[in-house]
């Protein structure tokens, strides 16, 4: 057997593209462009590689783009002020604070203080809450991106065992809520589940986002299954890597992401798409 692949390149391109009308027009009613400013403590290169992603996108789909770079020793209280200081900026939409933060920083604190509203990111805990109660919110982009994609494929989820491996607030658990709201039954799993493999073969959908390359091997997917890696892993020769060992999983798997040009380039197109509802819903448009 041998998977669909999931082409998440292709279908951020063609988002991009129906994204970048919902922005023209937008624009013409706000009189100005919707504005996405991002926060960034200056350090870690791989989020360095990110927001360039991001300010280029923004160019492409006609949105505004502010980076606020802080200096790696920003004490709490500046980040936290500068936060303050978009959330009262009428021209900004949307704020997204890259993580990871170094240490010595409190992410979910400065997380806190950023307006719900603008918050197209989805972390703020008003979303989150928002989310697990199966209600309208903004919800973080790479789960998003991933649903979009099942959506893309018509991946029946109603009913259907799901597995998500990772809970962390940004992917794992947004993915496992999301999954639930479509009707699947959902186990999440983790770095404690003793017995990975005898979990995921039970299961239909198979979403991995645990940052570990290879955790996932082709002999824990049940034959015909969908697989969707969410993993960015940058190995040691600079290549990006996901989650799950493609090649071998591509023979057993019915469908699946490939790393790079699965999950990843969803992400960006389903950070424009929050922008755009949270400067539709913050002007009452
Ligand atoms: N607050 C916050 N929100 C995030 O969503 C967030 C973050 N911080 N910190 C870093 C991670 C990482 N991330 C990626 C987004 C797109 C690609 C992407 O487009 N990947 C392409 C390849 C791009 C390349 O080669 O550089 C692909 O998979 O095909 C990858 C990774 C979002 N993150």
């Amino acid at each position: 057997m041998t998977a669909t692949i999931l082409d998440g390149r292709a279908l951020a391109q063609e988002l991009r593209t129906a994204t970048q009308s919902e922005i023209a027009h937008l624009s013409a009613q706000l009189g100005r462009t919707p504005g996405l400013a991002v926060v960034q403590v200056l350090g870690d290169a791989a989020s360095t590689r990110y927001v360039r992603s991001i300010e280029k996108l923004c160019a492409t789909v006609g949105a505004g783009f502010r980076l606020i770079a802080l200096p790696p020793e920003t004490t709490q209280a500046e980040l936290e002020a500068s936060i303050a200081a978009l959330n009262a900026d009428s021209e900004v939409d949307g704020i997204l604070l890259q993580l990871p933060l170094p240490a010595h920083l409190n992410a979910n604190a400065a997380i806190m203080e950023i307006d719900h509203r603008k918050d197209v990111d989805g972390v703020h805990p008003i979303n989150a809450g928002l989310l697990a109660q199966g209600r309208t919110a903004l919800v973080a982009n790479t789960p998003a991106g991933g649903m979009e994609l099942l959506r893309h494929y018509q991946i029946e989820l109603r009913g259907k065992r799901a597995a998500v491996v990772g809970r962390s607030a940004i992917v794992g658990r947004p993915m496992a809520q999301l999954l639930i709201q479509a009707d699947a039954t959902v186990t999440v799993c983790h770095s404690r589940t003793p017995d990975l493999g005898a979990v995921l073969r039970e299961c239909e959908i198979v979403c991995v986002a645990a940052g570990r390359p290879g955790l996932v091997t082709a002999e824990m997917i049940r034959p015909g299954a969908v697989v969707v890696d969410f993993g960015t892993n940058v190995g040691a020769d600079g290549s990006l890597v996901g989650d799950v060992d493609f090649a071998a999983s591509a023979e057993v798997a019915g469908a699946i992401t490939p790393v790079p040009g699965g999950t990843g380039p969803m992400t960006n197109v389903m950070l424009m798409r929050n922008l755009v509802a949270a400067a539709r819903n913050l002007h009452q448009l």
